[in-house]
């Protein structure tokens, strides 16, 4: 039994919750204005509260914060009309724990979503979060911004409305979709993303609504396009942006009442896609600019979720690398410095040059070293006269010249003590010296030409073959073979 708040100011949405919750034993206090919330909440301790967002004299946002301050354990589902889903959003942002549509279409799912934010309190979002993403590649990492960003993506990929995913190009947009399809209850029909700039403006509204047999030269048979392909799944529209006037009308047309007809077909089909659109251009300036129709932004931006472009997460880079390295299951690490380098860097085509930086560190480092020093990776990250001093001078030299100094010392010992030296001894440092000389003056060669194998060898006059054996010779500290040929 519990105390259960409602404030709507819908009278017969209060009869008909409190009858629900009633039923179950609950005691139901019903408030039809801000005045009435005001009073009852000085009164009486609740475990749930039913709230609508718009009253005639309060904004029902107000009373959900403080709701929360004065009462903090209490639970509250938030409810909206379709016209108010991003206030509903907001109130997510806010601390609501969930939100219901109105008109109720499934009281089944109202009375389980009560029974569980009683029972169990609220499932944490990001911990189940973090369990889809573990089943698929992707990874969340722990920025706050990353943190509240799939927390929001989990709870909205519950509902069905549409998404509008903002981010720069390479920050994840068609990781994210994907996670809020499997994380949805579409998540056993297909996914099917769509790259909007990549087809050709004549193609894409046949690829999109497919075609009739003889709707243009070529169209032999009909064929599916990807609404119907995408059944009661998720149809994901990368770049929307990219898409014609005249294809940005008849994806109006879909979204609003969910039909389309092939090109050149003439039956009217209904499409049960969940659409996820995304966009690395800013889809308002495109309005104004008139590029992109004002009506289909205001359908697809029912909620936003925009994925901060990797600069502004820094901290995410070190779990990134040990993620993707797992992945990999490479037995590899990256220094401490390395990571410095790439902490320093900006990042313009974001994760998806992160990977690109971390596969091509991998591949030079293969073979040679189980530590990725930043001499694995590419120029542009030494460009900052700061940064270049710093690698120019980093350990491997200061290494050798410390080794350098060790050797020098314990050869004068041995050269200044009164008894014989045994002559093997002094070989065996000799080629000792040998191994880390040739290792450190080719390290070197390779920082300069930034882990250009082909060009080190010309600058030190070697051949490849001969570099590999010196580099391995160093790996494996093995006994060097007497002659090496060319
Ligand atoms: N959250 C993530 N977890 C794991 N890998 C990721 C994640 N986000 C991005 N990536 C990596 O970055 C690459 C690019 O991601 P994705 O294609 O989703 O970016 P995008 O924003 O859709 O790019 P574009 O704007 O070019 O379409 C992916 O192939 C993946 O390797």
């Amino acid at each position: 039994m519990a105390n259960i708040l409602i404030v709507d100011d819908e009278q017969e949405i209060g009869h008909f919750l409190s009858y629900l919750l009633s039923e179950k034993d609950h005691i139901v206090t019903i408030c039809m204005s801000g005045a009435d919330y005001e009073r009852c909440v000085t009164e009486q301790e609740f475990q749930l509260a039913f709230l609508d967002v718009r009253l005639p004299d309060r904004n029902g946002l107000e009373i959900l914060q403080h709701l929360k301050k004065v009462q903090p354990m209490c639970k509250v589902i938030v409810m909206t009309g379709y016209a108010n889903v991003k206030t509903a959003v907001e109130a997510i942002r806010l601390g609501a724990n969930d939100f219901i549509e109105k008109p109720f279409d499934d009281i089944e799912d109202i009375e389980k979503l009560a029974d569980e934010l009683l029972e169990n309190g609220p499932v944490p979002s990001l911990s189940c979060a973090r369990e889809i993403a573990s089943k698929m590649d992707c990874f969340i990492g722990s920025s706050k911004e990353m943190n509240q960003l799939f927390t929001l993506a989990y709870k909205f990929a519950q509902k069905n409305i549409t998404v509008l995913i903002e981010g720069e190009t390479g920050t994840g947009k068609d990781v994210l979709a994907n996670f809020i399809h499997q994380a949805s209850r579409r998540a056993d029909y297909p996914y099917v993303p769509v790259n909007c700039g990549a087809i050709t403006e004549s193609l894409l509204e046949s690829e999109l609504f497919g075609h009739a047999k003889g709707a243009f030269t070529g169209a032999a048979k009909d064929r599916k396009g990807y609404f119907e392909l995408a059944g009661k799944g998720t149809l994901f529209l990368d770049e929307i942006g990219e898409a014609s006037l005249t294809t940005q009308v008849k994806l109006l047309r879909v979204l609003e009442t969910g039909e389309f007809i092939k090109v050149g077909g003439e039956t009217t089909q209904r499409s049960q896609a969940r659409v996820i659109a995304a966009s690395h251009v800013n889809l308002h300036e495109a309005v104004e600019h008139g590029s992109f129709r004002e009506d289909l932004l205001y359908r697809l931006d029912v909620v936003k979720l925009r994925i901060p472009p990797l600069r502004e997460r820094l901290e995410d880079i070190p779990a990134f690398i040990e993620y993707y390295l797992n992945q990999l299951e490479l037995d590899l690490s990256f220094a401490p410095e390395t990571i410095d380098c790439l902490c320093q860097y900006e990042w313009p085509g974001n994760i998806r040059e992160l990977v690109n930086v971390i596969n091509r560190a991998v591949a030079l480092a293969e073979g040679e070293s189980t530590r990725i020093t930043p001499h694995y990776l590419p120029a542009k990250f030494f460009t900052a006269p700061s940064l270049a001093n710093k690698v120019e001078s980093e350990k491997p030299e200061i290494e050798f010249d410390d080794y350098l100094r060790i050797w020098q010392q314990d050869i004068l010992e041995m050269w200044k003590q009164d008894k014989d030296t045994s002559l093997p001894e002094l070989l065996d440092k000799i080629k000792a010296f040998e191994t880390e000389a040739t290792h450190a003056f080719i390290q070197k060669a390779l920082r300069k030409t930034v882990g250009d194998r082909k060009e080190a060898t010309k600058n030190l006059g070697i051949s490849m073959r001969r570099l590999r054996y010196y580099l391995n010779e160093k790996k494996n500290t093995r006994e060097r073979e007497p002659m090496l040929k060319d």
